[in-house]
């Protein structure tokens, strides 16, 4: 549902309208009159309904519409076209539950600033509900790099046990994505997938939102461990739990059972733990704020999950993914990515992962004008490789300070470095990227002391001798 119906009697208007906004991405549908439009709507609710007021041989009016509209596909945000002089019935509109009116004669900019407002808002309002629900749509994992199908195929292997898994990674890396799909792949499918985001909620009411509560005035209110019973629950940023609620599930891990806060009886449970954390866990264990056996019961499988910068050659893909989901879920237009904007991002630092790349893509979208490719100007600039505290070469100011031969091999290295960690280490796609034959490339990597690695997974380069590895 990410279409948008105009419901407008006027032909030349809802065909303007149609086409305006066909040119910035969305995909439309049109009606003359309200049996048209409630056919339409009824075949498939649209993702937004701009509709006019007034409707020549009509059988129902905008207003009615709009209350028929409201009551049965409520989150359909609709704005109202009102015609010049006539503003009393769109404000009336508006009480009735339409978003906004725009009032003709309109002009483009007007309009789309209304319906992307409109878009927007009525999608966080779904995500909100959903979240509210706690079924958060499960999301796709996307890769092709060796790093990631690495990760697969360790994921893969631990789908159909019960073991508890540790996720190690960096925030936004796709631990929880991570977790969903062994959920989703194993034999509890069927089951709750319960997250519990140790880092979100209050110490002093951890205890009762795991075990849940029963007090007189209230009864029992089961808490998120019984909600995941027959399922799986998930610990994101299990370091952050409380050392007394640390205890208190270790002896849960145990005994398979709890009492709930305030409780007598005995809860069992059936739960499959899996658990995510960003910190390394042993450290915090040496400074004593994580119990160690605990650890251990929650570290039966652990599994890394990469960097984004440990599986570069995923970029694209990621993005590309991303523009289709703000294409489907938002009416973003869908865009395509120029060649120089797809290097420029395999470059860029990504110190927030995926989150961060899935965010910039959203933004793009949102600010960018056009329906066009995504050009690289259009990227922030500020999230090029810094390269201070790192062992390579900078390249302008450094480099006017060398001898001309040294300035090139410099900068021969510090970008052949760069593509060939752009392309996964796989010096043939570099080689044709470079314009230079496969056995050329070798003997000039050789002679500028690159060599490639692996690392988690993925076949990284660097300058020979140095300890720090390139991303
Ligand atoms: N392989 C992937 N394919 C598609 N989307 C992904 C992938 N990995 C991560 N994402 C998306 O990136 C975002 C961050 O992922 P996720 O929440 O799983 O990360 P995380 O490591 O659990 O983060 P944090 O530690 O900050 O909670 C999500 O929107 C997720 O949908």
């Amino acid at each position: 549902m990410s279409d948008i119906l105009i419901v407008d009697d006027e032909r030349d208007i809802r065909e303007l309208i149609g086409d305006i906004l066909q040119d910035e991405g969305f995909t439309t549908r049109l009606a003359g009159n309200s049996s048209e439009a409630m056919a339409q709507i009824n075949a498939e609710a649209p993702a937004l309904l701009i509709l006019d007021i007034w409707l020549k041989d009509s059988k129902m009016d905008g207003i009615d519409i709009l209350k028929t509209v409201k009551r049965d596909n409520p989150d359909v945000p609709v704005v109202i076209i009102s015609g010049h002089g006539n503003i009393e019935i769109a404000v009336a509109a508006i009480k009735q539950g339409a978003y906004d009116f725009i009032e003709k004669p309109f002009n483009i900019d007007q309009l789309m600033v209304v319906i992307r407002r409109a878009m927007e808002t009525s999608r966080l309002r779904r995500e909100n509900q959903k979240l509210k629900r706690g079924e958060v749509k499960q999301a796709q994992m996307v890769g092709e790099s060796p790093a990631f199908r690495a990760l697969l195929g360790q994921l893969d292997k631990v789908t159909k046990s019960n073991g508890r898994v540790m996720l190690t990674g960096p925030a936004g890396s796709g631990k929880e994505v991570a977790a969903r799909y062994i959920h989703a792949k194993s034999n509890r499918a069927a089951g709750p997938f319960v997250t519990v985001n140790c880092a979100g909620v209050a110490p002093e009411t951890m205890e009762a939102v795991l075990f849940g509560r029963e007090t007189p005035e209230r009864g029992v209110e089961p808490g998120l461990l019984e909600q995941a019973h027959g399922g799986v629950v998930y610990f994101d940023e299990v370091a952050d739990m409380p050392t007394g609620t640390q205890s208190k599930i270790l002896r849960v891990l145990v005994d398979q059972q709890f009492t709930r806060v305030g409780g007598a009886d005995k809860v069992r449970v059936d739960l499959r733990v899996i658990s995510s954390t960003n910190r390394d866990l042993e450290a915090e264990i040496a400074a004593g704020r994580f119990r160690e056996e605990l650890y251990h019961r929650l570290n039966v499988v652990p599994i890394a999950v990469p960097s984004l910068a440990d599986r570069r050659e995923d970029i694209p893909l990621l993005a590309r993914l991303f523009i289709a989901e703000c294409n489907r879920a938002q009416g973003l237009p869908l865009r395509e990515l120029s060649e120089e904007a797809e290097a420029l991002m395999q470059t860029m630092l990504w110190p927030g992962n995926v989150r961060q790349l899935k965010n910039l893509v959203e933004r793009v979208l949102i600010l960018g004008d056009g329906t066009g490719p995504i050009e690289a100007r259009e990227l922030p600039q500020d999230t090029a490789p810094e390269q201070e505290g790192e062992d390579r070469v900078v390249l302008s100011g450094q480099l006017a300070t060398l001898p001309l031969r040294e300035a090139r091999e410099a900068f021969e290295r510090e970008y052949l470095l760069t593509q060939i960690n752009r392309f996964g280490g796989n010096i043939s796609r570099t080689a044709s990227f470079v314009g230079m034959e496969r056995s050329a490339l070798h003997r000039k990597l050789k002679s500028l002391g690159v060599v490639t690695s692996q690392k988690a997974g993925a076949r990284v380069a660097r300058v020979e001798g140095d300890m720090e590895e390139a991303t």
